[in-house]
């Protein structure tokens, strides 16, 4: 473990955690989990339904203590030593769990009760855009006005470290928008991020690096740009009627169904110029043609369903 590392802030070695006793009566749902995360930096952890991601994100907040590994937060144990860890943290938790009956200010006045050296309310209000919503009763908000104050409450200690548990679910598109906007200059004004998101998009505006668990593990991680680059460009067009595929120059390994063909490539500017100076040098004109890198929605499909 890295004691004392300042652009360190969050490190997990072997990390595990199971639910219930050893054996098939219980069930691992963290199985050695290796990873860091620094200072001032957004980090991703995507996967599907019940990969693990809560679970290993309230290790990380000492929620729970886990069953195997360690992690260290601001070079602490956050379970044991919560004490050192809190007071910089933040967390939106996936259900926020606040008394139906209080108005959004009295609930924020509540929270900030607990914080040492609080943002004003209204500022927090204003951040999610709830400024409006003030005196509404936390049951009258809609599902995403709830997740907005959710976020408010986890900004209000200005924390060092977010952990943003499916912060834009339920949210709708310009709420979301406003949200990555949001979460974008905390990080640009050096707030480290944890995000769990469902939506790749949300991970690909605005994750410095990412990891896509499976079962438990980390099957890939990387900045974003080596996720991608991982995983190979495709290149589609139809050939006009009376072209065959048998034509197309043989560096370029061509798939087609009928005229319509396909190139996957991990070298998309050679394959495509090679494709293009073809096509020109023999009059064929490429009908529908599309060129294109690996969407981190590829790559998911590919690594987290296997
Ligand atoms: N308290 C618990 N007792 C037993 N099993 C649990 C418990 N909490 C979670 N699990 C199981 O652990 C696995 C991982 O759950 P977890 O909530 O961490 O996944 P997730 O990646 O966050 O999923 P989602 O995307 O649906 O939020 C799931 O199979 C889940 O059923």
């Amino acid at each position: 473990m890295v004691n004392g590392d300042t652009t360190t802030v969050i490190e997990a070695r072997g990390l595990r955690r199971r639910y219930g006793p050893e054996g098939p009566a219980g069930f691992e749902a963290v199985r050695g989990m290796d990873f860091e995360v620094r200072r001032g930096e957004l980090f991703a952890l995507l996967g599907t339904n019940g990969a693990g991601k809560t679970s290993t994100v309230e290790l990380l907040e000492g929620l729970a203590p886990p069953t195997g590994g360690e992690v260290r937060v601001f070079g602490h144990d956050p379970y044991r030593r919560r004490d050192r860890v809190r007071p910089y943290i933040g967390m939106m938790l996936q259900e926020g769990g606040f008394p139906a009956d209080l108005t959004v200010t009295e609930t924020a006045r509540m929270w900030a009760g607990c914080i040492t050296g609080p943002r004003p309310v209204p500022e927090a209000l204003e951040l999610v855009g709830l400024e409006g919503r003030a005196d509404v009763r936390v049951k009258q908000l809609s599902g995403g006005e709830r997740r907005r104050l959710d976020l408010a409450l986890a900004l209000m200690g200005r924390p060092g470290l977010l952990f943003l548990d499916e912060p834009t679910t339920g949210l709708d598109p310009e709420a979301r928008q406003r949200t990555w906007q949001l979460v974008s200059e905390l990080r640009d004004e050096g707030t480290t991020v944890l995000l769990t998101t469902h939506y790749l998009e949300e991970a690909e505006a605005l994750a410095d690096r990412l990891a896509i668990m499976r079962e438990g593990r980390i099957v890939v991680s990387g900045t974003t740009g080596e996720v991608l680059d991982a995983q190979p460009a495709r290149i589609r067009f139809t050939l006009p009627d009376g072209v065959g595929p048998e034509r197309l120059p043989l560096s370029v390994p061509a798939a087609a169904d009928g005229q319509r063909v396909e190139i996957r490539t991990r070298a998309l500017q050679q394959a495509l110029t090679e494709v293009l100076l073809w096509a020109r040098d023999a009059g064929v004109e490429l009908v529908d043609l599309d060129a294109r890198s690996a969407s981190l929605e590829e790559v998911f499909l590919e690594v987290a369903g296997q």
